[in-house]
């Protein structure tokens, strides 16, 4: 077995760009001449001329009389003058100015008679008249090097007669993906393997930025074989990138491969995630070892490969758009690091003045949760000098879209259920455009997230044992301002049965059976609340069930636990059933409700998601999907402190 290595020293994100950069700096770039009709978006390597004039004649700038404004001169409201014969002749816009006029007096501002024009003013030399160059003159520069062509840079290029530029040439990537266990996406994954999307994230992100990408397919865990990739990519590119290996593991030989050929620059970055990435270079040509773990991967390719295809072609870089955000809870973090935190961002409470900032409500973290970054509105960053954020403080956030974009934004921090996804669907598609950004938090986390004004909005399914009543007790008791509680269905809970399973269950007493393995919800979960009342009601004892102290954190574990035979029946919703394709036994059901402060009950947005509720589009999908009660399906409560017992 190879030796494990270690890592090298690990530097901070400002000392790994300053490194990098002033390499990047001492290499020269490629260039090369191309038609201005295709340098969109290229940089140009010199200044550019034009070769011609525009308009190349004197033109009209009006409709109206082309005059010589000699000819005007003493001309008043009060003793106006009358132009004869070729005084003046008429002109269109953009016409040639015949011979002998020098200006242009517009067809509102005279009176056409028989013997002639009368005019009210007298006008100056070239009065409404584009003069020759007046866009551009011949031989003046147009641009400079090192600009980034726009569509009106390539417009005025055109009109000054410039077909062709010299720009840097785009540089030349290539991917090299790492890993035994590393399989194309398109094929089904067995246990154990990964598909690989991290190359095609690269080469997104790499032709955005303008480079130029060339795949080199996935390289098994032999040095050998990695040594030739390397070797083969080094000769043909001008940044050479590995994706996973960069790390500490057995079979990780990046490193060594980079410092027997090369030069290692940096290896480690003190940012989450993307911590072990690896900057270096092969006889002059860039390398990028980049991190696996997908966000990790693209945190290190945005800081360090873009720099790179931007630097490679001398595209300064764009600057990214920030804005400050609160947040509500306290986000912990490791000092002497970065940390990249996928948020959703609510504008409300800034907009009804409640607060200054918008506020940020983080989304799942790690390095490896692809739908918290695709459903993500910013990236907030904890500086490497902090450790962690308080409540109330401000940090950073990275949009990944613009401002006015997000500004409507609701957050929804609660209950999962399918129908929130339809919900948000109708919501988008609506013609208000409403963004409703779902994070899934369970009942009792989204109350408190709404409660401590981080959520707009949250959903529940929250039973009082002692009421048998929904929510609103709950709710009463620790709400700090009135709500209003939405009922959005009555949904099914129930048994979750393998397909194989020979198990007849028909109610919670059939549980009792000491042949059959339950597996719980974590206290405090809806779901959990429900089944315990359940069990009371039947006077059945936890004991009396095999597997009660088993407890999973969502619906999708316990469903994953019988589908993988390791318990026989769960108590959950039927969607998820449905998702992990189990049969479903309803025993139960139980009230989902939309939960949002009484402030907002006339705005737009919550209107809106009062009248889909009631729509029949929104009531048939419903239906459609089974295990739905419509009874009480827009049905309005009240909770608030005034209701405290
Ligand atoms: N002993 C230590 N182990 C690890 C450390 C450490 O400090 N000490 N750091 C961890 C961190 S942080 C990261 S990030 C990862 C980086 O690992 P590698 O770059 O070596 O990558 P692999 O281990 O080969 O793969 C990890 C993971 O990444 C996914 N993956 C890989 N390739 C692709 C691809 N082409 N497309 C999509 N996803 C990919 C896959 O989930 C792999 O399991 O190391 C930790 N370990
Ligand atoms: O730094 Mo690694 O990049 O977290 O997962």
């Amino acid at each position: 077995m190879a030796k494990r290595k270690v890592y090298l020293a690990k530097k901070s994100l400002e000392e790994a760009k300053a490194i990098w950069n002033n390499f990047l700096s001492t290499i020269e770039p490629k260039k090369e001449t191309i038609p201005v009709k295709e340098s969109l978006n290229r940089i140009t390597a010199s200044p550019v001329q034009a070769s011609r004039s525009a308009p190349n004649f004197n033109a009209s700038a009006m409709d109206g009389i082309a005059v010589s404004s000699e000819d005007t001169a003493g001309a008043t409201e009060r003793e106006p003058i009358t132009l004869k014969g070729n005084q003046f002749k008429y002109v269109n816009t953009g016409n040639l100015i015949p011979e002998g006029y020098n200006a242009v007096i517009k067809i509102e501002d005279i009176n056409q008679l028989d013997s002639g024009i009368k005019i009210f003013k007298s006008v100056s030399p070239w009065h409404n008249v584009r003069t020759i160059g007046e866009s551009v003159m011949k031989g003046d520069q147009i641009l400079t090097s090192n600009q980034k062509l726009k569509a009106y840079h390539i417009g005025a290029l055109l009109e000054a007669g410039v077909f062709e530029v010299e720009v840097y040439a785009k540089p030349v990537l290539t991917v090299i993906s790492t890993g035994d266990e590393i399989v194309s996406p398109e094929s089904s994954p067995e246990p154990g393997q990964y598909v690989d999307f991290n190359s095609t994230m690269v080469k997104e992100m790499a032709e955005e930025a303008g480079g130029e990408i060339n795949f080199y397919g996935v390289v098994s865990d032999e040095e050998k074989a990695l040594k030739a990739a390397i070797n083969q990519a080094t000769q043909s590119s001008d940044l050479v990138i590995t994706i996973a290996g960069s790390s500490a593991g057995s079979k990780d030989f990046t490193a060594s491969i980079v410092e027997e050929k090369g030069e290692i620059f940096v290896h480690g970055v003190e940012i989450q995630p993307g911590k072990p990435l690896l900057l270096g270079a092969i006889e002059n040509v860039p390398f990028i070892g980049l991190p696996g773990f997908p966000l990790s991967c693209l945190h290190a390719f945005e800081n360090f490969g873009t720099m790179a295809v931007k630097a490679l072609q001398k595209d300064s870089a764009d600057a990214d758009n920030y804005i400050q955000a609160k947040v509500k809870r306290k986000l912990a973090s490791k000092p002497g690091r970065v940390e990249y935190v996928r948020v959703n961002l609510s504008f409300e409470k800034s907009q009804t003045g409640q607060e200054d900032f918008p506020i940020a409500v983080p989304r799942r973290r790690g390095s490896a949760v692809m739908k918290s970054q695709a459903q993500a509105d910013g990236i907030l960053e904890i500086p490497a000098d902090r450790e962690g954020l308080a409540v109330d403080e401000l940090a950073e956030v990275k949009l990944l879209y613009p401002e006015s974009c997000l500004k409507d934004n609701l957050v929804l921090a609660g209950s999962n259920d399918p129908l929130l996804d339809y919900l948000q669907e109708l919501l988008i598609t609506s013609a208000q455009k409403i963004k409703l950004r779902l994070q899934s938090r369970g009942s009792q986390a989204g109350i408190h997230a709404l409660i401590r004004g981080e959520a707009d909005l949250t959903t529940a399914h929250l039973l009082d044992p002692e009421t048998g009543e929904y929510n609103l007790s709950y709710l009463d008791q620790i709400a700090e301002e009135p709500l209003e509680l939405l009922t959005l269905a009555w949904r099914d809970q129930g048994l979750y049965l393998s397909p194989d399973s020979q198990l007849c269950l028909k109610n919670i007493n059939d549980l009792k059976n000491k042949d059959i393995t339950f597996i719980n919800r974590q206290q405090g979960a809806g779901t959990r609340i429900l089944f315990d009342y359940q069990l009371n009601q039947s006077n059945i004892k936890p004991a009396e069930i095999k597997g009660y102290d088993r407890e999973e954190y969502t619906h999708a574990a316990v469903a994953q636990a019988v589908a993988v035979g390791s318990a026989d029946t769960a108590l959950g919703i039927r969607a998820v059933a449905k998702a992990f394709g189990l049969n479903f036994i309803p025993l139960f059901s139980e009230r989902f409700e939309l939960i949002y402060p009484t402030r907002l009950a006339e705005d737009y947005r919550i209107k809106k998601i009062k009248e889909i509720i009631k729509s029949n589009r929104f009531q048939e999908y419903l239906t459609e999907q089974t295990g739905y009660d419509l009874k009480d399906t827009g049905q309005i409560r009240n909770a608030g402190p005034s209701r405290r017992r």
